[in-house]
């Protein structure tokens, strides 16, 4: 007799239950930016950055990511190792990274916005003018795992809206370089990095140090220090959002295999015990056949135990009463991926208003956005989807009014600013407005 799969611990509800509500909003709660011990550490790691510096920024990385460097130079990378790691990876992974990279880059080159004007009868000009940051700040998460995909998803994009200089982070837990992620920094045209991660690294970033230069805005995911730091340091600088953990929800309308989709939600479910990982669907059976599936292939992970945590902690196998309840539960879950497993996935987009990333059809597996089908994976978490946007080419530029007045349309607005400064009793305005008013 083989012995059964031991349970996922998956939380299983439907729509019908009394406490439905309730249950679902604590699964969906993340407080991951609220903790006061961590706001307290990091409160602490901001300001020793800020007031020491580089010293301060080697004794932090030293003690959370477990190194002992002795100065900045130990933590800096340079052009040529870079280069050196593009270089010396094997073909096969050279190749995956440069047709990631082309492809990412073609996505983002669509999403350059233009400057405009127009001209109006007496002559005015009014426009506005797009203007790329001078310097912006790649954080790449590297704790639990390490991402050379999202060095080419923040990159590239700040590289397609022209910024002058893209300095890069990344932790490199006990002291271990990941090849591929270097690689990808040479690829993307990173100008420099440092080894340096968490709220540490957000403050070198946003402060600057004697070796790591300040800059104008802040991008990238991370965990909930990373969170922290960004939210703490925003107005001094610019930030993109804050990312939490990974999230997907999988709607299917039953005809996917349930491998496919316990595969799916594991996907995300890797990442993190905090991420998490929720299935609807109006098909009870189907439910049941992927939790079966969800057990069986539970030990074949190599990442089991965080998928287990996260799954026992916040996934869901939801049943709901049809496709109306279910695209009422996307909009309320406002979900960073979103796939639609189901039969006529374009049926549905009308009624979605709230989703990071939208994955259409059996054959598009979230996995496919998160390396290289093109469009980026940094996204909107924690339902903050009902508000924002996928990190693109504009949160590295910013935009700029134009006005130019022509004699004759400097007379007539005169008038009208005149009259309106006087009604605010700011006569300075009035007075500058009239020495125009031709008479
Ligand atoms: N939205 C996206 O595009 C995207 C992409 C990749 C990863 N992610 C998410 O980003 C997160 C990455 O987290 P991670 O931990 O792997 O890497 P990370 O780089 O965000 O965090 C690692 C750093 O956290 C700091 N840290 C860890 N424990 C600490 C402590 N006790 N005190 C102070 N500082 C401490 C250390 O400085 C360490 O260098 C995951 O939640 C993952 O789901 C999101
Ligand atoms: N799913 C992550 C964003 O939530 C991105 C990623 C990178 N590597 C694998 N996945
Ligand atoms: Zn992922």
């Amino acid at each position: 007799m083989t012995d059964s799969p031991v349970s996922s611990g998956i939380a299983r509800l439907t729509t019908r239950d009394a406490d439905f509500d309730t249950r679902l909003s604590t699964l969906l709660a993340w407080e991951g930016v609220s903790d006061a011990q961590v706001q307290q550490r990091v409160d602490e790691i901001l300001q020793a950055v800020r007031t020491r510096g580089d010293a301060a920024l080697v004794e932090a990385s030293n003690r959370f990511d477990r190194l002992s460097a002795t100065g900045m130079e130990e933590l800096t990378v340079t052009a040529p190792r870079l280069r050196q790691a593009f270089d010396g990876l094997p073909a096969e992974q050279r190749e995956a990274l440069a047709s990631a990279a082309e492809r990412i880059r073609l996505y983002h080159e669509r999403q350059r916005p233009e400057s405009w004007h127009y001209t109006e009868a007496d002559g005015t000009v009014l426009g506005q003018q797009v203007t790329a940051l001078d310097r912006a700040g790649i954080y790449v998460p590297g704790g639990k795992a390490a991402y050379p995909s999202s060095v080419l998803m923040n990159a590239i994009p700040a590289h397609v809206a022209g910024v002058r200089e893209i300095i890069m982070v990344v932790p490199t837990p006990d002291g271990v370089l990941n090849e591929l992620v270097l690689a990808a920094a040479h690829l993307a045209g990173v100008d420099r990095v440092f080894t340096v991660g968490g709220a540490q690294a957000v403050a070198a970033l946003a402060y600057g140090t004697e070796t790591v230069p300040r800059v104008d805005k802040i991008v990238g995911p991370g965990n909930i220090y990373v969170a922290t730091a960004k939210r703490a340091v925003f107005g001094q600088v610019g930030i993109d959002m804050i990312a939490g953990p990974s999230e997907i929800l999988v709607v299917s309308d039953g005809g996917t295999d349930p491998e496919w989709l316990a595969m799916d939600l594991f996907s995300q479910a890797e990442h993190d015990e905090d991420a998490q990982a929720i299935l609807v669907s109006w098909d009870a059976e189907h439910l049941d056949a992927v939790e079966a599936a969800i057990d069986r292939l539970l030990p074949t992970l190599e990442r089991e135990g965080i998928v287990r945590e996260s799954l026992a902690r916040r996934g869901a196998l939801i049943q709901c009463a049809g496709r109306e309840e279910a695209a009422a539960l996307i909009n309320r879950i406002a979900p960073e991926h979103l796939e639609l497993s189901v039969a006529n996935p374009e049926g549905w987009l009308p009624e979605i208003r709230h989703a990071g990333a939208i994955f259409m059809g059996r054959y598009t597996a979230e996995a496919l956005g998160d390396y290289c089908a093109g469009p980026n994976h940094v996204l909107p978490t924690s339902g903050t989807a009902r508000f924002s946007s996928p990190l693109g080419v504009y949160d590295f530029q910013k935009r700029s009014s134009i006005i130019h007045c022509s004699p004759e349309g400097a007379s007539e607005l005169g008038k009208v600013a005149s009259t309106l400064a006087r009604g605010e009793s700011l006569t300075a305005h009035a007075r500058s407005a009239e020495y125009r008013i031709k008479e």
